[in-house]
């Protein structure tokens, strides 16, 4: 093994560096933004990781409607205005690739599922999506009971807990999640639920671990990480709770089980339909669902903790709206406009990074501005300027928590401005026919959680503190404080 590490070395990187000349001898007559691609590439200890905020929002004040290019972590990319997204609408997705395998090391994580096929797509848009109503009052009672459950552990003080706010959510999260992904078979099985998450953080780690390696050197140390080791003994377990319950669900039908695994088994063709594939794409979607939903609510829960006005208003919206339900259905869900307009002006002003529309184009695009993006290009949006613009929000860092309430109200626009809807002003989820297929089920999900802590607790951050603690750039991510506590206080007996 020792003696092939040097010419396996000296290959992969001669065969690195012919891409990158050969890249360089076609260069795209756009304009770039920040420093140039170094000669080996990047890693996390380059100028984008701690200036990312800067470069997106420089990018955006000159090429607000254009294109530039953006030298990222993980790669060099073209940053496309939404003006572009008519282009690539009409594009299969065999051409305008996902970037999984790339910006989290697919072939040593298993992200790379994601590109194999659409089935994770399928399903959350689908059947998913379908089952929000009849799945919303399981799921209320599967999140009330993971909050009894964690502060049955904890000690109060005067009827008060101080929680880190991340790691609660992360686990009401996962636990609803869970209820909808592998049903109540597993999901209160502490093996799954600590797989369901852990899988995400292994994700994290190997590809955090290799960021700071160039990318020809990544097949030599994965398989040395001791990140690496750790994900596939993560499949192994979750291969072994899984299998029972797909076995299960091959005789069975959306009808009796509605969930996730048997949404997969009725929907998979051909090959993804494997036992192998359903348990990688399980654990995709639970990396898709659960870090992304737990962030978001921690973020509105901070938002919450310094604006008890707002916890008063939401409150009262959610006690009228459950006055008259007795089972929280998709009406219930739909009667909290004001409830789902704070969700939405939070995750404007507190997205989970600075872009969307990652994608990895496998053949040439041409674009209607004139330019033809070559095959290999990786391009991506970024959302973070967008949602500060003021040409299409008004004082546009104020958070108003009835903005899109009251947007809401002008004639025509009742179905709009929603938290899940998406446009070219709106693109945190995506946008078009590629946006986030879970985004129903994320924004009745975090709702829920809402309902459950508004409606027994009073809120507020621990004694002395008023302000939420600032976040810090990290590449195309933004730092949450995962320390920050929350004071829950009963209000029922
Ligand atoms: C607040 C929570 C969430 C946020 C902010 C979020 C955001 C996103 C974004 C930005 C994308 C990429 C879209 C693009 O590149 O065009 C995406 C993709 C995806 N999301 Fe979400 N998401 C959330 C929750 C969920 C949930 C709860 C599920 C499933 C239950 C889910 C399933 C997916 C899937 C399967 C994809 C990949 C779609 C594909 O194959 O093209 N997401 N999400």
């Amino acid at each position: 093994m020792a003696d092939l590490i040097i010419p396996v070395v000296v290959s992969l990187g001669a065969v690195y560096l012919s891409l990158i000349l050969y890249n360089r001898s076609r260069p795209l007559s756009i304009p770039r933004i920040g420093p140039k691609p170094g000669f080996l590439g990047n890693t996390s200890q380059g100028y984008f990781q701690s200036h990312s905020v800067e470069l997106v929002e420089d990018g955006y004040a000159k090429h607000k409607d254009g294109l530039y290019s953006l030298w990222t972590t993980d790669m060099d990319r073209v940053i496309v205005s939404p003006k572009f997204m008519k282009d690539f609408m009409s594009l299969p997705r065999s051409t305008v690739r996902l970037t999984a395998s790339i910006r989290h090391a697919g072939p040593y994580t298993g992200m790379d599922i994601a590109e194999d096929g659409d089935l994770q797509f399928v399903v959350c848009a689908g059947q998913l999506t379908q089952n929000i109503g009849r799945l919303a009052q399981p799921v209320f009672d599967e999140i009330s009971f993971a909050l009894q459950q964690k502060l049955a552990s904890v000690l109060d003080v005067n009827g008060s807990f101080a929680l880190p706010i991340f790691p609660l959510m992360i686990q009401l999260v996962t636990s609803a999640t869970a209820r909808v992904f592998v049903g109540s078979e597993l999901c209160r099985n502490p093996e799954w639920l600590s797989t369901a998450t852990g899988y995400t953080m292994d994700v994290a780690k190997v590809t955090t671990d290799l960021n700071q390696h160039y990318r020809f050197l990544h097949p030599i140390i994965a398989p040395l990480l001791a990140s690496s080791k750790q994900i596939k003994g993560r499949f192994a377990l979750a291969r072994k709770l899984l299998l029972p319950l797909i076995e299960a669900r091959r005789g069975s039908s959306g009808k009796d089980h509605p969930d996730m695994m048997q949404w997969m088994i009725d929907s998979a063709k051909g090959d993804d339909g494997s036992t192998d594939k359903l348990v990688r794409r399980m654990l995709f979607l639970n990396m898709a669902a659960i870090h992304t939903t737990a962030e978001a609510t921690t973020l509105a829960l901070m938002e919450l903790c310094a604006q008890p006005a707002t916890v008063r208003m939401l409150r009262e919206e959610m006690q009228e709206a459950l006055k008259d339900d007795d089972e929280i259905s998709l009406a219930t869900l739909n009667k909290l406009k004001k409830t789902d307009s704070f969700i939405k002006e939070s995750h404007r002003l507190n997205g989970l990074g600075l872009m969307t529309f990652n994608r990895h184009l496998v053949k040439p695009v041409h674009l209607s501005n004139g330019v033809t993006l070559p095959s290999g290009t990786y391009i991506s949006m970024s959302h973070y300027p967008i949602h500060r613009d003021p040409e299409f929000y008004p004082d546009p860092l104020k958070f108003d928590p009835l903005r899109y309430y009251n947007l809401r109200q002008k004639e025509g626009a009742a179905d709009r401005y929603q938290f899940s809807s998406i446009s070219s002003t709106e693109p945190a989820w995506g946008v078009g026919k590629f946006a986030c297929p879970g985004r129903f089920w994320a924004s009745a999900q975090i709702k829920l959680i809402l309902m459950v802590l508004l409606t027994k607790f009073n809120i507020g951050f621990p004694d002395g503190q008023t302000e939420k603690p600032a976040r810090k750039p990290a590449g195309e991510k933004l730092q949450t404080d995962f320390s920050q506590k929350m004071v829950l206080t009963k209000t029922w007996n």
